[in-house]
């Protein structure tokens, strides 16, 4: 094992925090070869797939790659944007919005930057740059308020293997998870009543989740007991009662049982019931992506259009909206604790003092620099 060798050390440097808003990625076109690439990556992943890795080689490479990388491409054509993938627009967004949140909340010695799990900027590059640029304290900020192994496990994982060949490893802070913030819930409950104050009520709530496999809450996942956390605050906030809302798992992948109920089929029951309105939010998505503009606002839609129902209405994701982007910085802001981001100009001139001392006083005992 090597590690990397390290520019000279410099006492006195000034070093700087930063923030890495890291989401999962998503692919760099919607075509069949890039939508490959990354679903190989992806799917490789032992924490989002955990069976047997030979077995699992086999599939992936033999079925899973050759036939799902055109379906998802045509899917992925159907949201692209002129700017891209809007999972990547909107993570570039609210990084860049974040950065400016915590300068007006005082924080001038912040670095905002954004990553993706899977795909580019990859968080290696991402955390390699940061290190070039000075800084010294890291927080890593995961897009996903409800912890899985699956997804926010995955980026630890990521981000350990990074500083695993790195000799001269910044302070690390890990936000886990963000399911009960009140910011969260907060940002959430506006963005339905600004939906309900323009549209009028629905008979039904759907509280969307990403789902992931029903093995993975019995060996002690937290992320449906945070899901459905997140629900119940929500609701209550909405002052919604049980019957006036239900919450469903979507984007269910190969054939085990996930999370139940399923979208999907909740939507279609619920038709043929009779209800005729429903409005669907996804709280665990920040960000609009395939799975929220693709197979919610588009393919749910028309399957409980299909089943009988008259409206179905989808909420957007938090995405950009000043609530979210205020609520971040919050919650940014409460892992950078003791962190000197709000230093006063003299403060910095008596550490850069310090600092001058310091390395005169190592010079003298014979350091080189
Ligand atoms: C195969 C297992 C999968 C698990 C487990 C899983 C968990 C999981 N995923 C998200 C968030 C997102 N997933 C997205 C796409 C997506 N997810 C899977 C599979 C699993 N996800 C696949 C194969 C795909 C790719 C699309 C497809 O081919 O269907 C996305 C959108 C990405 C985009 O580019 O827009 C998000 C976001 C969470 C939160 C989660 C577990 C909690
Ligand atoms: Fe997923
Ligand atoms: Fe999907």
């Amino acid at each position: 094992m090597s590690f990397q060798t390290e520019p000279p050390y410099t006492h006195g440097s000034i070093d700087r925090s930063a923030v890495v808003l890291v989401n999962l990625g998503t692919p760099d076109a919607p075509t069949s070869s890039a939508v490959r690439r990354y679903l190989k990556q992806f799917l490789s992943d032992p924490r989002v797939v955990e069976i047997p890795r030979l077995v699992w080689w086999f599939i992936l490479n033999l079925i899973i790659l050759p036939f799902r990388s055109g379906q998802s491409a045509k899917k992925y054509a159907s949201i692209w944007t002129r700017e891209g993938s809007p999972l990547k627009v909107h993570t570039q967004k609210q990084a860049k919005l974040l950065a400016g949140a915590l300068a007006e909340r005082g924080h001038d010695g912040v670095t905002v930057a954004m990553a993706m799990r899977y795909g580019s900027p990859s968080l290696p590059e991402v955390l390699a740059k940061l290190k070039s640029e000075g800084c010294e304290r890291i927080a890593i900020l995961p897009a996903y308020p409800q912890y899985s192994g699956t997804t926010t496990g995955s980026i630890y994982d990521a981000v350990f293997a990074h500083y695993a060949t790195v000799r001269n490893v910044p302070e690390l802070r890990f936000i886990k998870q963000y399911h009960e913030h009140d910011t969260y819930i907060d940002a959430l409950r506006d963005s339905v009543l600004n939906h309900w104050e323009a549209h009028g009520r629905p008979e039904k709530l759907v509280m969307s989740f990403h789902g992931v496999p029903k093995r993975t809450l019995l060996l002690g996942d937290p992320y449906h007991c945070q899901c459905l956390k997140t629900a119940r605050l929500l609701a209550e906030k909405l002052k919604l009662t049980k019957e006036q809302y239900v919450v469903t798992f979507q984007s269910r992948f190969g054939k085990a049982e996930w999370l139940q109920p399923y979208t999907a089929p909740t939507l279609v029951a619920l038709a043929q019931q009779g209800v005729k309105r429903v409005d669907l939010l996804c709280p665990g998505f920040t960000s609009d992506c395939l799975e929220t503009l693709e197979e919610i606002a588009m393919e749910a839609k028309h399957d409980f259009e299909t089943a009988g129902g008259q409206q179905f209405h989808y909420i957007a994701c938090l995405n950009e909206t000043p609530a979210w982007i205020a609520g971040m910085a919050e919650i940014a802001e409460q892992h950078m604790i003791g962190w000197p981001t709000m230093k006063t100009a003299a403060q910095r001139e008596a550490d850069k003092k310090a600092g001058e001392q310091a390395r005169a006083a190592a010079l003298a005992l014979g350091a080189t620099n």
